[in-house]
């Protein structure tokens, strides 16, 4: 889809509002996703100025699916020579956001950016969903796209961790359900966010590799085999192989000073140690009552069983 309208000059006045979390920012919808202000700013900038590169890896996903365990991945994986860097930098320094990126940089030229110095492999994430982008830009670019999704419930249940402990306001569980369930959240919904990926993965499948966070989390070997396979550097030694699922385990991860630090992180500002709660599958069963786990069931029933994507229950 072309992207009709694009948010200048006043860039809120003319979008529908929606309030999120009462401590946080309201967020806006654009083109049918919804976004706090900060972000969409950075999406303008991505959409009207990124030029992607054909050697580029785009890390696309919806918050709190994965994001930080593949960009360690990725990194580790095109990057094998360096992999003591994870040790010393914050999965989020290596792999920049390209909406918070090009935001601070206020248009800067961002093809100076190095990412992965040892390949000249450019790799960037973002949380834009596909919908958004235009034919001249990421949809038209050889570049590759790795996509990762996660379980709604346990996506949101992360994202409500995270709003929770940042906040001086605890926010009420059943508000977040709600909230999810009408697609109101950071990026959302979730479901068209997933199904865009998801469609041009299947549709090209060379340019977009679609992973999910429990099979990541089930067999993170395959999937980084897979990985490798896909992005051109297929691994012929299965001890790199292992070696690269143990340096980015979230366990790894933790013990790193670097991730254990409160101070914020150069793009984003939240602090480092917040990308690391405790990971794994279900941690929602913990959290949320059987309403409202019934209540997000329906509706991944209803958008994505009934078109086809036997995934999220
Ligand atoms: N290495 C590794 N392995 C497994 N799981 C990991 C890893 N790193 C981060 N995490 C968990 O991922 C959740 C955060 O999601 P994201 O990284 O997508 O967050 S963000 O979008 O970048 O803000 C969040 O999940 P929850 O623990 O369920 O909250 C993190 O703990």
């Amino acid at each position: 889809m072309e992207s009709s309208t694009t948010p200048t000059g006043c860039i809120t006045s003319s979008l529908p509002e929606e309030k999120w979390w009462e401590s946080d920012e309201p967020l806006y919808q654009f083109n049918g996703f919804w976004f706090r202000l900060s972000n969409l700013q950075g999406v303008q900038q991505v959409l009207e100025h990124f030029k992607p590169l054909a050697t580029d890896v785009i890390l696309a996903s919806f918050p709190k699916t994965g994001t930080t365990w593949l960009k360690s991945l990725l990194y580790s994986i095109i990057n094998r020579s360096s992999k003591e860097s994870l040790i010393s930098n914050h999965p989020h320094d290596l792999v920049p956001s390209l909406e918070l990126q090009l935001y601070k940089k206020a248009q800067v030229d961002i093809s100076t950016t190095e990412t992965v110095p040892s390949t000249g492999t450019r790799v960037f994430s973002t949380h834009i969903p596909y919908q958004l982008f235009t034919d001249h830009t990421i949809r038209s670019s050889e570049c590759r796209i790795v996509y990762i999704t996660r379980n709604p419930k346990d996506a949101l249940n992360s994202f409500w961790h995270f709003v929770s402990k940042s906040g001086t306001e605890t926010w009420p569980l059943e508000v977040a359900v709600d909230k999810f369930c009408h697609g109101i959240v950071p990026f959302g919904p979730y479901y068209d966010h997933v199904l865009g990926y998801r469609k041009e993965s299947l549709e090209r499948p060379r340019k977009v590799l679609f992973v999910t966070y429990e099979e990541l989390q089930n067999d993170t070997k395959t999937c980084v085999k897979k990985l490798g396979e896909f992005l051109g550097c297929p691994f012929d030694k299965e001890p790199e192989v292992e070696e690269i699922v143990k340096s980015c385990s979230i366990e790894t991860l933790k013990r790193h000073e670097v991730n254990k630090s409160s101070d914020f992180t150069r793009w984003i500002e939240l602090p480092y140690n917040s990308f690391f709660r405790q990971g794994g599958l279900g941690d929602h069963k913990n959290y949320m009552s059987a309403q409202m786990i019934e209540r997000i069931d329906a509706i991944t029933l209803e958008k994505f069983h009934e078109s086809g994507f036997i995934y999220g229950i």
